[in-house]
């Protein structure tokens, strides 16, 4: 969990290609500890975002600081401290799996501290992705999914206290999916790494992250927990029942206490009790179908 110090503080964030406004206004900051996702449809601008963070990009306007540093400004202490994974990088073809990790890993040694050792045992960080039969092959023999998890411990090799992962799962099989969920939640509670990512996934970013952003067009539309974005946005629970044969359906802001009264009024009669609540795949639909409208009605300026 978060425990205070921010991290990441973006404040008036833009970012423009040409005529064309991807970035517009975006303001947030993440404290340390603090697993935060970002979600938003196909060019909403969250890899624009996150390689402004990373300092792959130069921002049109705005302030930026990661880790207290300027990320367009920062130097090799500052890198060392950051860990990236990329939507995609098809290099290292000709390396075998284990030297490249050793091979990267050295350049963390001279950032060592009393308390970090740096960098990840190579054998241990392999089994944690999942890579310890591949460990010896080259990496251009890798599967698709394979060559994501590679790309994992590339970004983790160097114990970063900062993480950036874009589309980290995309094209996993479920178990590695689940073994990167279970990597994260671990370098978070015993590391308290922080971490920002993006995901289509919407189950993967209710059960990952503290909070959720949503990005469209380039504008943070929602950012909150899975939950209070729901209570937000989405709003009603469902409740279906069944009574003297009978099939029901209501929608509650507050089910439970709407459940209670059902059982009082009709006791042992109601069967098959069911309650759904708003889901982040509603709640996310919602929020961009809304900003849709709303893009339209501006008459849309891009
Ligand atoms: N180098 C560039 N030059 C011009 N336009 C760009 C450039 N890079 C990205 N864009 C545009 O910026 C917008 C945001 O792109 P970005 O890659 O940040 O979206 P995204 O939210 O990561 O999308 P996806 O979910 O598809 O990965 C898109 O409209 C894209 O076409």
């Amino acid at each position: 969990m978060a425990t205070g110090e921010v991290v990441l503080d973006v404040e008036g964030l833009r970012m423009r290609y040409g005529p064309v406004d991807v970035l517009r206004d975006v303001t947030f900051q993440a404290r340390q500890g603090e697993v935060v996702c970002l979600l938003g449809p196909n060019g909403a601008g969250k890899t624009t975002t996150i390689e402004i963070l990373e300092g792959f990009r130069t921002r049109s306007a705005g302030r930026v600081e990661v880790l207290g540093t300027d990320p367009a400004r920062a130097g090799e202490q500052w890198r060392a401290r950051v860990g990236i994974v990329l939507q995609s990088w098809r290099d290292h073809g000709k390396w075998r799996v284990r030297e490249l990790l050793r091979h990267l890993g050295m350049y963390y040694v001279a950032y060592s501290t009393e308390t970090v050792q740096r960098p990840w045992d190579v054998d241990l960080l392999i089994e944690a992705v999942g890579l310890t039969r591949q460990a010896g092959h080259k990496v251009r023999t890798l599967s698709g999914g394979q060559r994501r998890r590679l790309d994992v411990a590339i970004g983790l090799v160097g114990r970063p206290e900062l993480v950036f992962l874009d589309e980290p799962t995309a094209g996993l099989d479920p178990v590695a999916r689940h073994g990167f969920h279970e990597l994260i939640e671990g370098l978070v509670d015993e590391g308290g790494t922080t971490v920002l990512l993006t995901t289509h996934d919407l189950a993967e970013a209710e059960k990952l992250a503290d909070r959720i952003m949503v990005l469209d067009r380039g504008r943070i539309v929602a950012d909150g927990t899975a939950a209070e974005l729901a209570r937000k946005i989405a709003g009603e629970d469902e409740v279906r029942w069944d009574r003297d044969g009978q099939s029901f359906r209501h929608t509650a802001t507050d089910s439970t206490r709407f459940v209670f009264e059902l059982f009082k009024q009709y006791g042992e009669t109601i069967e098959n009790l069911e309650v759904r609540r708003a889901s982040l795949e509603d709640t996310y639909l919602t929020l961009v179908r809304r900003a849709e409208s709303a893009d339209h009605t501006e008459g849309g300026d891009r």
